[in-house]
C-alpha cells in the first residue's frame, strides 16, 4: 500500500502541475479558430482531469518481464519520458490485459493488483496471480464485490475498475455494425453500454463531432445514469427516452397497448412512404404567367422535372428542386418566345420586339440603370441576360405563389392527424391493416399518445426540412438535440427488448452507419409488440447483419433472490435459465400477509423497517399499476413504482407487493422477473388477503 500511495501521490503531483498549465493556457484569450479549437481541447482535458480525481489509479499490471503499468481513469503522462506514463487510460490498448487476462491465458502478465484509494488516499489492495495459482472466474474479486455490496445512491457509478472479462468484450467490440447484447437482469448491460460509449468515444475521437446518443426507457432512468459518462470524461452524448427524441412533439395522452402494438407496426414506414408519395402532385400542363405573359410548361416535361426532383428526396426537397428546374423551364421557354418574335421581326413585325423588349426589361432596374434593354443589338437574349431572367424568375412572388399552389408546403401535424383520422386514407396507405384495427386506429382522440411519436418522426423525415434546418448552439449535445435530423457517429439503446419496429426505424434513420450497440433482456420485455426473440424484435430494423453477445453473469440480485426466479421466468414463457448470480447477500427473502384494509399501514411499517436496516442506502416498492395511487399517498418518500417503471432501476431492498396482482397485467410475468431482480441485497414480499380468503 505504501508503495502505490508513492505512485498515486507522484500522479496526483503531475496531474495538479497539469492542471496549473492548462488554466495558465486557458486564461488567455484565443486570436483565431484554430486557437479556438485548442482552447477547447485544452478545457476538455482539463475537465477530464478534474473528473478522473476519484480512481485516479485503479489497478496494476505486472508484467512477466518486470515492466509495471498503472490504470486510471485517464492517462497522466510523467514529466521527462513521454514512452513511460505514470498511468495509462483504463480505455487504452495496453490496459486491456487487466481485464482480459486470466491463468490460463495471461496475456504476458504475472499479476494483477485492484487498488482501492479515497480521494487521494490508498486504502486497499487486492493482488490476483496471473500464474495459475488463484484461478478464479471472478477478475479482482475483492474489489468486485466490495463495489457490489455497497449502499445504492439512487445514482450509477463507474465501474471501470472492476469490468469483467465478458463486459470487457463487449465495451471493446468492433462498432461497425449493430451489435445486440443479450443479458439477464443485473449482468450489467447498462453499465457495459456506458463503458462501451467511453471506450468508443476514447478510441475514436472523431465521433464527438457527431456526438453519441443513449437511449433509454424512462426520463427516471436517464436520471439514474446521468452522471456515468461525465465521471468517465465524457460529454459529447445526448441522452433520451423514445418519447423525448422528436423536438417539439411530445405524449399528450396514454394509450392502451392493442392500439400502440398496432401503430408500433413496421407497415406504418411503408404505409407512410406511400402516402407521402400520394402528396406529390402529378404531371399536367403546369401554367405561369410572366410579366403579363402566359407560358405552358408541357405535361411531358413536367412528367420528366418532377421524375428527376422526387429520386431519394423528401417531399420538400423534391418540391424545391423540382421549382429550380421550372425556374429554368420558364426562362427557356420565354427565351423561345424571344426567338420565335425575332423570327416574327425578321418577317417584318418590328413592333412587337419593341413591346417584347419593353416587358422583359420593365422591372428590371439594374438593366435600366446601365442603359441597356435586355436584349443585344440583334435583339437575341445573351446568355447573362438569360441568368438575370432566370434569378429573377427564382425571386418572383408570383412563380413562388404558383408553384406554392401547385406542390403546396405541409405540415407533418396535419399530415398525419389527417391520415390517421380517416379509413378511406387508411383503407387505401396502410391495406394490410383489417378493418378492426382500422376502425381503432381512426377512432384514437388527435392528441399524441407514445406510438405516434415514430409516426411522426417517419412522415416528418419523408415530408423532410422546408428550410434547412441549422439550430446554433455553443454545445455539439445541444445542436443535435435540437434537430430532429441529427446523425449520430454511435447510438446506444438501453432495455432494447422494448421497442417496437417504428421505434427502431427512428433509431436507424439517426445512424444511417448502423454504429448501434443495443442492449438488453429479451425475457424481460414488457410493451406491447410480440417480440419473443432478438431476430423478431430487430429483423426488421438490421435485416440479416447484425452481431450478438451474452452477459451470463448476475452482478446485481443475491443468489437467495435469483433462486426464486427459474419458476417465473418459464411462467413468462422463457426457454432460457437466468443469469447466475456471483453473490450472496445472507439475507432470505421474507413474505408477508396483511388484509386490503391493513395493507397502506403495514407497508408503511415495513419501509420504516428496511429502511432502518439500510440506512445510507435506498428502498424501494413495486406494486401492480391499480396500487400506485394508493401507495404513493402512503410513502411520499421512497420510490414507489410500477414493474414497468422499474426497468433498470435498483436499490439495497425492494418491498414487492401483491406479486400475483402483477402477474394479472399484461405479459405480467416478465414484469414479475423484473421486480423480483431490482434488490442487491434484501427482497421482502407484502401479500395481500381479500377478507376472509387466502392470498391470491
Ligand atoms: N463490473 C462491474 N463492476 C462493478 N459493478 C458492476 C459491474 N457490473 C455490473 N455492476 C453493477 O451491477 C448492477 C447491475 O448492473 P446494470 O444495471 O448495468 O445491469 P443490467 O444488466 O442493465 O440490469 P437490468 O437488465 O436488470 O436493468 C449495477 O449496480 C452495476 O453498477
Amino acid at each position: 500500500m505504501a508503495e502505490e500511495q508513492l505512485v498515486l501521490d507522484e500522479a496526483f503531483t503531475r496531474c495538479d502541475e497539469i492542471l496549473q498549465y492548462l488554466d495558465a493556457e486557458i486564461a488567455v484569450p484565443a486570436g483565431d479558430t484554430t486557437g479556438h479549437a485548442r482552447l477547447r481541447m485544452m478545457a476538455d482535458r482539463r475537465e477530464e482531469l478534474r473528473r478522473a480525481d476519484r480512481g485516479l489509479i485503479f489497478g496494476r499490471l505486472d508484467a512477466l518481464d518486470r515492466t509495471v503499468l498503472r490504470v486510471g481513469r485517464v492517462g497522466v503522462p510523467s514529466a521527462g519520458d513521454d514512452s513511460d506514463p505514470l498511468v495509462i487510460d483504463w480505455r487504452a490498448p495496453a490496459a486491456r490485459p487487466f481485464y482480459t487476462a486470466t491463468p490460463v491465458d495471461p496475456q504476458g502478465q504475472g499479476r494483477r493488483r485492484h487498488i482501492r484509494v479515497d480521494g487521494r488516499e490508498v486504502t486497499g489492495v487486492d493482488d490476483e496471480p496471473l500464474d495459475g495459482s488463484g484461478a478464479g472466474e471472478l477478475v479482482g474479486e475483492g474489489a468486485l464485490l466490495a463495489a457490489l455490496g455497497e449502499r445504492r445512491t439512487g445514482r450509477m457509478g463507474t465501474a471501470a475498475a472492476t469490468l469483467q472479462r465478458e463486459q470487457d468484450e463487449v465495451v471493446r467490440a468492433d462498432s461497425r455494425g449493430p451489435l445486440v447484447v443479450q443479458g439477464g437482469p443485473g449482468t450489467g448491460k447498462t453499465v457495459v453500454a456506458l463503458h462501451r460509449v467511453a471506450y468508443l468515444l476514447f478510441t475514436y475521437p472523431q465521433l464527438a463531432a457527431q456526438g453519441v446518443l443513449v437511449l433509454g426507457p424512462s426520463l427516471r432512468f436517464l436520471e439514474y445514469i446521468t452522471q456515468v459518462l461525465p465521471a468517465l470524461g465524457e460529454t459529447a452524448i445526448v441522452s433520451a427516452t423514445c418519447d423525448t427524441l422528436v423536438p417539439g412533439v411530445g405524449v399528450e395522452r396514454a394509450e392502451s397497448r392493442e392500439i400502440a402494438e398496432i401503430k408500433g407496426r413496421g407497415l406504418w414506414q411503408q404505409a407512410l412512404s406511400r402516402y407521402s408519395a400520394s402528396l406529390v402532385p402529378r404531371p399536367v400542363d403546369l401554367e405561369l404567367v410572366w410579366e403579363g405573359e402566359r407560358y405552358t410548361i408541357g405535361e411531358h416535361r413536367v412528367a420528366r422535372a418532377l421524375a428527376s426532383a422526387t429520386a431519394g428526396h423528401s417531399y420538400h426537397a423534391a418540391g424545391a428542386l423540382f421549382g429550380q428546374q421550372v425556374h429554368h423551364l420558364l426562362t427557356d421557354a420565354i427565351a423561345e418566345r424571344s426567338e420565335e418574335l425575332l423570327a416574327q421581326m425578321e418577317e417584318g413585325f418590328e413592333d412587337l420586339l419593341a413591346r417584347f423588349d419593353a416587358g422583359i426589361t420593365r422591372s428590371d432596374n439594374r438593366a435600366a440603370s446601365n442603359g441597356t434593354t435586355g436584349t443585344d443589338v440583334d435583339g437575341e437574349l445573351t446568355e447573362e441576360d438569360l441568368e438575370r431572367l432566370h434569378d429573377r424568375i427564382a425571386a418572383d412572388s408570383g412563380v413562388a405563389a404558383t408553384l406554392e399552389g401547385w406542390w403546396p408546403t405541409r405540415d407533418t401535424t396535419t399530415e398525419l392527424r389527417r391520415l390517421l383520422g380517416d379509413a378511406e386514407l387508411l383503407r387505401r396507405w396502410a391495406p394490410e391493416l383489417t378493418d378492426a384495427e382500422r376502425e381503432m386506429v381512426v377512432g384514437e382522440p388527435q392528441e399524441w399518445a407514445s406510438s405516434d411519436i415514430p409516426l411522426f418522426d417517419a412522415l416528418d423525415d419523408l415530408l423532410g426540412d422546408v428550410q434547412p434546418n441549422e439550430e446554433q448552439g455553443e454545445f455539439l449535445t445541444d445542436r443535435a438535440a435540437a434537430q430532429r435530423d441529427w446523425v449520430y457517429g454511435h447510438v446506444v439503446v438501453d432495455e432494447a427488448q422494448e421497442l417496437s419496429e417504428m421505434q427502431w426505424h427512428m433509431v436507424m434513420r439517426r445512424c444511417p452507419s448502423r454504429s448501434i450497440t443495443a442492449v438488453g433482456d429479451i425475457d424481460q420485455a414488457e410493451a406491447p409488440h410480440r417480440h419473443t426473440t432478438w431476430e423478431d424484435a430487430v429483423g426488421a430494423a438490421f435485416g440479416a447483419r447484425w452481431a450478438q453477445a451474452r452477459l451470463t453473469i448476475c452482478y446485481r440480485t443475491p443468489l437467495e433472490v435469483m433462486a426464486l426466479t427459474g419458476p417465473v421466468l418459464q411462467n413468462a414463457g422463457s426457454r432460457n435459465e437466468p443469469p447466475r448470480a456471483v453473490r450472496a447477500s445472507g439475507v432470505e427473502p421474507w413474505e408477508r400477509t396483511v388484509d386490503e384494509d391493513g395493507l397502506a399501514a403495514e407497508a408503511v411499517r415495513i419501509i420504516g423497517e428496511l429502511s432502518e436496516r439500510w440506512a445510507g442506502g435506498m428502498v424501494g416498492v413495486i406494486a401492480p399499476r391499480e396500487r400506485l395511487r394508493a401507495l404513493r399517498a402512503a410513502l411520499p418518500d421512497v420510490p414507489v413504482l410500477s414493474a414497468t417503471e422499474a426497468k433498470g432501476l435498483e436499490w439495497d431492498a425492494t418491498l414487492l407487493i401483491d406479486a400475483p396482482g402483477i402477474t394479472a397485467e399484461p405479459r405480467g410475468w416478465n414484469g414479475l422477473y423484473v421486480a423480483l431482480t431490482r434488490c442487491t441485497q434484501e427482497l421482502g414480499q407484502l401479500l395481500v388477503t381479500h377478507g376472509a380468503e387466502a392470498p391470491r
